[in-house]
């Protein structure tokens, strides 16, 4: 697969098809606040769906809640694939937020 690091223009391009995700130097970065409880199944929920691209993410707890950063670290910053991983990981955070509603 190729490491092609995305341009400044391309990575403000895919940040504006993303929920809630900035850029943070080399990284793409979300907060997600959570309470600490679900930081375990959230973790675990993420880092399977990082085990199939086989891309992964830094994941640090906050005062507020976990923080995902994404970078290609072989490439030395964004490419594709923490655009894709991004997107999975809203996914991810989409199902919970469903799991957890009351069924109609
Ligand atoms: C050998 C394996 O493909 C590499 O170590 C992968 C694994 N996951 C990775 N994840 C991230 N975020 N960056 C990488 O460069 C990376 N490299």
């Amino acid at each position: 697969m190729a490491e092609e690091l995305l341009t400044d223009d391309e990575i403000d391009t895919a940040l504006a098809a993303l929920q809630g995700w900035r850029r943070d130097g080399d990284a793409l970065s979300k907060d997600v606040p959570v309470t600490p409880d679900s930081h375990g199944w959230l973790s675990e929920a993420v880092m399977n769906e990082a085990d199939v691209l086989d891309h992964h993410p830094d994941i640090e707890s906050t005062d507020s809640g976990i923080r995902f950063r994404l970078s290609t670290h072989s490439a030395g910053g964004v490419t594709a694939r923490d655009v894709e991983l991004a997107a999975r990981i809203d996914q991810v955070l989409e199902g919970g937020a469903r799991d957890r509603a009351t069924p109609s």
